[in-house]
């Protein structure tokens, strides 16, 4: 695997501080060294720019959007850089708002994407849906062809073109969704598996129909974004939107996985890890040292050795 690392230290899509730091974090985990000793060939793009925009006023209720939307520009042509010289990218995050640019500069390379979502969140909220106001809920909203007629233009977004369609999607580890969310995934016929349907399938078989659904009409580069509140907080407490009832580390493993098995991951975002969310040192060595095998998961480490 030739793999280009992107750090993205957003955190301006949410409110808490901490999360800016997960890409040096990650690294400083021996991301790299670790995929290099599993025979990746690994790139570093250092980390992307995200400096405040002066007189970021609120957008109806959306939150520092002129700084959000001038960070994601940046990164897709970041990402898109990674694409262009074949490699796998990598975007360590920073907070989720960070999807916007990572998917709009994948699409932007390769075209019609596979979008697999792993999130306790649908991170769907419209500017006008939207309970918070915080980007990092909002990203796929800007994203999906179907959407774009309910959005407004938001002050530094006008770049972002739609790349995604609704049929292109898949959600797994949903258990915290907005009223507006569910109405837009249901409405949208977006294919979800919940933590009930985890319970009710088990990952395996949660895996082979997220694939199946994903690559029914044709074979598509898969773009993975993963939130690592997706995976329970007793594994992953150092995150700022935790919520009960999450994934195992080795269902969170499995997915990777599974997906790394298909040959057609192209990108995959590792997101949310926020030092400060975490109470002690050890739950912030967890919630990284998971991220970092998540990752080792998507290019090829298996658990059997
Ligand atoms: N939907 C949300 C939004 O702010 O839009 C509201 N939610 C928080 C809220 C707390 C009270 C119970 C209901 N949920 C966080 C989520 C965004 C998560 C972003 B991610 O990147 O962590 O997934
Ligand atoms: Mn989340
Ligand atoms: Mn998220």
């Amino acid at each position: 695997h030739s793999v280009g690392i992107v750090g993205a230290p957003f955190n301006r899509g949410q409110p808490r501080d901490g999360v800016e730091s997960g890409p040096d974090l990650i690294r400083a985990a021996g991301l790299l060294q670790k995929l290099t000793q599993q025979g990746c060939a690994v790139k570093d793009y250092g980390n992307v720019t995200c400096d405040d925009v002066p007189a970021d006023e609120p957008f109806g209720c959306v939150k520092n959007p002129r700084t959000v939307g001038r960070a994601n520009e940046q990164l897709s042509h970041t990402v898109a850089t990674v694409k262009r010289e074949g490699k796998t990218c990598v975007v360590l995050g920073g907070d989720h708002s960070l999807a916007i640019g990572s998917i709009h500069g994948h699409a932007s390379v390769q075209g019609q994407l596979g979008v697999v979502w792993v999130d306790a969140h649908a991170d769907i909220n419209t500017p006008l849906t939207t309970p918070t106001g915080n980007i990092h809920g909002q990203p796929m909203s800007y994203l999906i062809h179907e959407l774009h007629s309910k959005v407004p233009v938001v002050p530094n977004f006008s770049w972002i073109k739609p790349c995604v369609s609704a049929r292109d999607i898949v959600y797994i580890g949903l258990r915290d969704v907005d009223l507006g969310e569910h109405y837009i995934l249901k409405h949208l016929g977006i294919k979800m598996f919940s933590i009930t349907e985890v319970d009710r399938l088990g990952i395996a078989k949660v895996m082979e129909e997220t694939c199946d659904h994903i690559f029914s009409q044709v074979q598509k580069p898969v773009h993975l974004s993963y939130d690592i509140d997706a995976l329970d907080p007793t594994v992953c407490p150092a995150t700022g939107t935790p919520v009960v009832g999450g994934l195992t580390y080795r269902e969170g493993v499995y997915i990777t996985e599974h997906i790394c098995q298909t040959g057609l991951l192209s990108a995959v975002d590792m997101v949310e890890v926020n030092p400060k969310c975490g109470r002690t040192d050890h739950e912030v060595k967890s919630t990284v040292n998971a991220a970092v095998d998540l990752i080792l998961g998507c290019f090829g480490r298996v658990r059997e050795g």
